[in-house]
């Protein structure tokens, strides 16, 4: 067998399957990365939006995480829904002592379906603590506009963010994600000084509930396997633009993408 790489995700809960940790484990799976999970968050939630959402303890947390590291040491790490200051704070702690090298940080603030995942008055502390630990920040256009305190509204926009968000916050790269935006779907990374463009076409279809996740997801298993930011995040592209394409139609509302798809595409499985 093959060298094993491995991938953590710490974030919430999705019972449904489309989004956060189990967008996740899915997607490591697909890309052929052992898949590992810190929960932060057990939320209900479906298609059709969040109903509730619990926060696990600081100690429990804690414990998951000193678990995988006595154990599994993984390749690359990614947080998604984190909810609280103190969750934040612990994490990053934990990502400093664990000498954690590839760190994606999906900065998740509010549901697609407009429920808050994060209290508000945890953004300053995710902006100070963990964006200067991220090999890479991927936020969507209404998180990156709360990060840099402006509006986004076109391309040159989202590149000035990017470079903003490495230049004044401190991450290795930044990707901003253009799901937000109108016609091409464009996403705009800045890393080593330099802009690139990753675009597609863009489908239209309710079913994007955890796109986000998913593509973070991919980006952090590409690393994870030692491939270079460029090509993580252009894979993270295909792998994304697949999913969505390829519809599963399920659910009610804003349905889940196909985590099928990209593998069905190009490996024929
Ligand atoms: N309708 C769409 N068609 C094609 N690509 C899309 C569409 N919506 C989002 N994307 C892509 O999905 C990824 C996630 O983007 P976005 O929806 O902005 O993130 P989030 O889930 O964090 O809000 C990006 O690569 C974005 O360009
Ligand atoms: C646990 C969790 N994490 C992240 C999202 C964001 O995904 P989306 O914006 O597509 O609803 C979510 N709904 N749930």
């Amino acid at each position: 067998m093959s060298n094993i790489y491995k991938a953590l995700s710490i974030a919430g809960t999705d019972p449904t399957g489309g989004a956060g940790i189990h967008a996740d484990l899915k997607t490591f799976q697909e890309q052929r990365v052992y898949g590992m999970a810190v929960i932060t968050s057990v939320v209900a939630q479906n298609t059709l939006g969040v109903k509730s959402f619990e926060e696990v303890s600081i100690e429990n947390i804690s414990e998951q995480i000193d678990c995988v590291f006595e154990g599994i040491i993984p390749d690359a790490v990614k947080t998604g829904m984190l909810a609280s200051q103190s969750i934040i704070e612990l994490i990053a702690n934990k990502l400093k002592k664990n000498e954690v090298k590839l760190y994606v940080m999906d900065p998740v603030m509010v549901a697609k379906s407009g429920h808050h995942l994060l209290h508000e008055e945890a953004i300053s502390s995710l902006k100070a603590l963990l964006i200067p630990l991220a090999t890479i920040i991927t936020p969507n256009i209404p998180e990156a506009e709360v990060i840099i305190g402006k509006n986004i509204h076109t391309i040159n926009d989202m590149r000035n963010a990017a470079k903003e968000i490495v230049e004044v916050y401190g991450a290795k790269a930044a990707v901003i994600k253009g799901g937000h935006m109108q016609g091409e779907a464009r996403d705009i990374l800045y890393y080593n000084g330099e802009i690139k463009e990753f675009s597609s076409a863009r489908y239209n279809t309710v079913n994007t509930h955890g796109t986000g996740c998913t593509f973070s997801a991919v980006i952090t298993a590409e690393l994870a396997k030692n491939n270079s930011i460029e090509d993580s995040v252009k894979t993270g592209k295909e792998f994304i633009s697949q999913a969505i394409q390829k519809t599963l139609n399920l659910g009610k509302g804003q349905g889940p993408t196909n985590h099928f798809a990209y593998n069905e595409k190009n490996k024929g499985y």
